[in-house]
């Protein structure tokens, strides 16, 4: 099979591909749209891309991208977890406390935020596409005073030096990547693999009091239990939001079919993302 992923060789997503899927053949895009986009224009069969973070939450563009762009499915999603290393270009070995540039993907800069904070005040902060893309920058530029935070990979194909390692904030830091296909399908990962679950997203009739808690409440009773909620903006205007909704199950003949007819009932928009397998790395 053919995987597009966020790259450059040896970012995180990166990574969760080769563990994944290690036969098949691997194919870096520099952005997320860019990974979505080769899955609907054929030229790959799975994308693999960032969805949530422990500490720092959702990648919005992967959820607005998959409401407003994108009409693809969810067929797994694998939990990894994440280690962020500050690495410099061995030339600036001496003087890496005295670096003028810190790169790297915001998410990772947010997972850094109290180090960065306390060690490096004053410093100014980059974002890049990915950890891999502040690695190999740092790599193409040895003579000047910059450093990138990325996974120990990144260090060694980009030949870097690690100057100080595990500098995320929390030590429970992991991230969830999921894999899209444009048809619904079971994927098979030679990884451990917990309990499946479903992704709805849902759009509420607009000004109808109670609505959010009527659609909580078909969930609800039929004892379905819901692991996240979060809400994003339509675009249409302020105030005007889509609901993303993760359920603890894979779906069913009754019990979810049953929810969603209900919440339907009630003049919501009910999307099915997918219905899938989790794996753990
Ligand atoms: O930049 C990378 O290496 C990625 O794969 C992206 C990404 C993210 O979007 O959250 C993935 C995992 C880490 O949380 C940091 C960055």
């Amino acid at each position: 099979m053919k995987i597009a992923y966020l790259g450059p060789e040896a970012s995180f997503t990166d990574l969760a591909v080769r563990s994944a899927f290690a036969g098949d053949e691997r194919y870096p895009y520099v952005t997320i749209p860019e990974c979505i986009e080769a899955v609907m224009e054929d030229k790959v069969d799975l994308a693999v891309v960032p969805l949530e973070n422990a500490l720092e939450g959702s990648v919005h563009i992967t959820i607005d991208y998959l409401f407003h762009e994108a009409d693809l499915s969810i067929v797994a999603e694998i939990t990894s977890p994440i280690q962020q290393h500050l690495m410099i270009h061995p030339n600036q070995q001496e003087k890496w406390q005295d670096v003028h540039k810190i790169l790297s993907h915001s998410h990772a800069l947010a997972q850094c935020h109290k180090y960065l904070h306390h060690y490096f005040r004053g410093v100014s902060l980059e974002q890049t596409t990915s950890t891999a893309a502040a690695a190999k920058y740092v790599s193409e530029n040895p003579e000047h005073p910059i450093a990138a935070i990325g996974n120990r990979l990144a260090s060694e194909k980009y030949q870097l030096m690690i100057v100080q390692d595990d500098i995320h904030d929390f030590h429970f830091n992991h991230t969830r990547f999921i894999v899209l296909s444009k048809d619904p399908r079971n994927i098979d990962v030679p990884i451990s693999k917990s309990n499946g679950k479903t992704t709805v997203m849902v759009t509420l009739p607009s000004d109808r009091s109670g609505a959010l808690h009527q659609v909580l409440s078909a969930f609800s009773w039929r004892n379905i239990n819901l692991s996240k909620i979060e809400s994003r903006p339509l675009k249409t205007g302020l105030g005007n939001y889509f609901f993303i909704i993760d359920i603890e199950q894979q779906i069913d003949e009754v019990l979810i079919p049953g929810a969603i007819a209900e919440i339907e009932a009630l003049d919501c928009n009910v999307k099915v993302l997918g219905s899938y397998q989790s794996y753990t790395l």
